[in-house]
């Protein structure tokens, strides 16, 4: 289990980090959200001993987070860190290299990722001849050289095509079904919903929300229904009690319906006015969630050091 528990971190009088805890299992794939400048990237670079914490611990199987564990994490920072002049393969090589391996099979792992990554036709180019999407791909095969116990990615699939995105995505599930815990930061939210067994939300200095996808959804407050009834008077639903209507166009109408309202009701109601087309509960997407863990004030509940681990989205 790599556990982040309880980081504090300021810079003069910006506190960035308030208490920032979240666990990820063996295994499991984790999708690390926040608006910009929310302290994805600072949390990162603690675990990698890059920036101190004022307060707080990041612990992999139990133990503190050193320099020998950070040799076994792979690690692909924001800022990227490639040699423009190194070739890929050679490339790759060195950082499986930097990371403890013996030089033949650095050597076999450097050409096996240029492979999977889809770089095979570029393995001699020098990295600053390749377009950005495919130096970003030599930069996630250094990440992934050396076989890492730990994948901790900052934004790995900011500025890829979706053919670049796909190959990338596939590979990480690879490493998670090989029992390697990988962290994620990115601002596309379809895709942490596609791909993550897990998400987190950093706002206001802490995790507001964490979960799976699913669970953040039982916890949301307005579940939305959607109605069609195409020959419903306008206004069919307000007259409903314990109904709320969110929106309504031409019989399609959004309700938001109040604790205790029996769903059945409505769709009665709906009848009474004719034909009923489509009666379904939307699910909310990750990007209306995150919409709204981002938006709430502040709760009790919300975050802190306590909320290692935990599921749940602070009201
Ligand atoms: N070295 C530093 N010195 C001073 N302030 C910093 C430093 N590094 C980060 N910050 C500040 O910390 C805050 C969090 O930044 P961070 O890069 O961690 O956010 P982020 O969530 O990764 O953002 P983004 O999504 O835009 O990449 C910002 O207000 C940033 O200005």
């Amino acid at each position: 289990m790599l556990e982040i528990d309880g980081l504090y971190k300021a810079y003069g009088d910006n506190r960035v980090l308030e208490g920032v805890g979240f666990t990820v299992a063996p295994g499991q794939m984790f999708g690390f959200c926040g608006s910009n400048g929310a302290g994805k990237t600072t949390t990162m670079r603690i675990a990698m001993g890059l920036a101190r914490a004022d307060a707080g611990e990041v612990r992999w199987r139990g133990r503190p987070v050193d320099e020998d564990v950070r040799r076994r994490i792979g690690y692909m920072p924001e800022e990227r860190g490639l040699y423009p002049k190194m070739r890929v393969r050679e490339q790759l090589a060195y950082f499986a290299r930097l990371h403890g391996m013996e030089a033949a099979s650095a050597g076999r792992a450097a050409e096996h990722w240029v492979e999977v990554l889809g770089l095979g036709e570029r393995r001699d180019e020098r990295v600053e001849k390749l377009s950005l999407g495919n130096q970003q791909r030599v930069q996630l095969g250094a990440a992934l050289v050396s076989e890492p116990e730990v994948l901790i990615l900052d934004e790995p699939f900011s500025g890829l095509d979706p053919v670049g995105v796909d190959s990338l995505a596939e590979a990480l599930l690879q490493q998670a079904r090989r029992g390697v815990p990988v962290i994620f930061s990115s601002h596309q939210l379809e895709l942490v919903e596609r791909l993550c067994d897990a998400v987190g939300i950093l706002a206001r200095g802490r995790i507001v929300a964490s979960g799976t996808v699913t669970d953040l959804r039982a916890r949301e407050a307005g579940r939305q229904l959607r109605v069609v009834a195409p020959d419903a008077p306008a206004g069919w639903a307000a007259a409903v009690p314990g109904v709320r209507v969110v929106s309504e166009q031409r019989g399609d109408t959004v309700l938001e319906l109040a604790p205790g309202t029996d769903d059945q009701q409505v769709l009665s109601a709906a009848l009474a006015t004719g034909r009923v087309t489509h009666f379904s509960w939307r699910e909310p997407t990750l990007v209306e969630l995150f919409r709204e863990a981002v938006a709430a004030p502040t709760g009790p509940s919300a975050g802190g050091p306590d909320a290692t681990g935990s599921t749940a989205v602070a009201a």
